[in-house]
């Protein structure tokens, strides 16, 4: 089975989010998703939301899906959220699985400037989600080099390698971010995110401020 880990900083999570997660669940075979927020993001300004509020939306968002988990691995970590180091604690925690790290198309563009990326690929396979305003053409030649090596065209073959092959996902393109939706919250605006989420956020009056 493939154990698909959906890492980000979920700040809160979004339909774009969901949406991807959705289609993946059809388009990949026998997975599970572990939607996995981090604690302390190595290359970014820190979350708004705490950890377990940003895991909580999670679990709201996820409650009628099925193949989805809320995964609180990096929460309970120490230091930076480096995901060489997860995907190395996973490979160990589900020996028989075959692992998989979910990301959008920005975030493969600065894959190669990601702590120990190498050590990602001897782990798992990447699945990288089409999103508005990435093109693949703008890669650099580290990345394009990577997929030249290790892309594959179809999710089947993902389960004849254990790690390092790269598949390009089908999904629908969702024109969504979490900084797009915590902008419009703290207006007062609506905002692209599941009604249960939505929910959650004014009960616990998060993001009503700008900063
Ligand atoms: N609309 C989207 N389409 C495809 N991938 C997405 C989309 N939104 C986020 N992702 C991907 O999901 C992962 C987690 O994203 P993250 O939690 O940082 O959300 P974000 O919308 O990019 O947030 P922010 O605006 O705060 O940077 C990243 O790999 C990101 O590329
Ligand atoms: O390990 C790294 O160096 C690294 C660098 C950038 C991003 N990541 C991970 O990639 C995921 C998406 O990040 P973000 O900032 O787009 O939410 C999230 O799980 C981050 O911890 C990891």
């Amino acid at each position: 089975m493939l154990r698909a880990i959906f890492g980000g900083t979920f700040d809160p999570i979004h339909c774009g989010h969901l949406n991807a997660a959705k289609a993946l669940v059809e388009e990949l075979n026998y997975v599970t998703i572990h939607l996995m927020p981090n604690a302390v993001p190595p290359h970014r300004p820190q979350p708004r939301a705490n950890g377990a509020h940003r895991l909580a939306m999670i679990e709201c968002a996820i409650r009628s899906h099925a193949h989805m988990c809320a995964e609180p691995f990096e929460l309970n970590q120490d230091g930076p959220s480096y995901t060489a180091k997860t995907l190395a604690a996973m490979r160990e925690h589900y020996p028989n699985d075959t692992l998989a790290f979910i990301m959008g198309m920005d975030s493969l563009l600065t894959f190669d400037q990601w702590f120990d990326w190498q050590s990602i690929l001897a782990c798992a396979h990447l699945v990288v989600l089409p999103r508005p305003g990435y093109q693949l053409r703008t890669a650099n030649s580290t990345v394009t080099q990577l997929l030249h090596d290790r892309q594959v065209s179809s999710p089947d073959e993902l389960y004849q390698d254990s790690s390092g092959r790269i598949y390009i996902a089908n999904t629908t393109l969702t024109d969504v971010s979490s900084t797009a939706v915590r902008d419009a919250l703290a207006s007062g605006d609506s905002a692209e995110i599941p009604s249960q989420v939505m929910t959650y956020i004014r009960h616990h009056g998060l993001y009503s401020s700008p900063l």
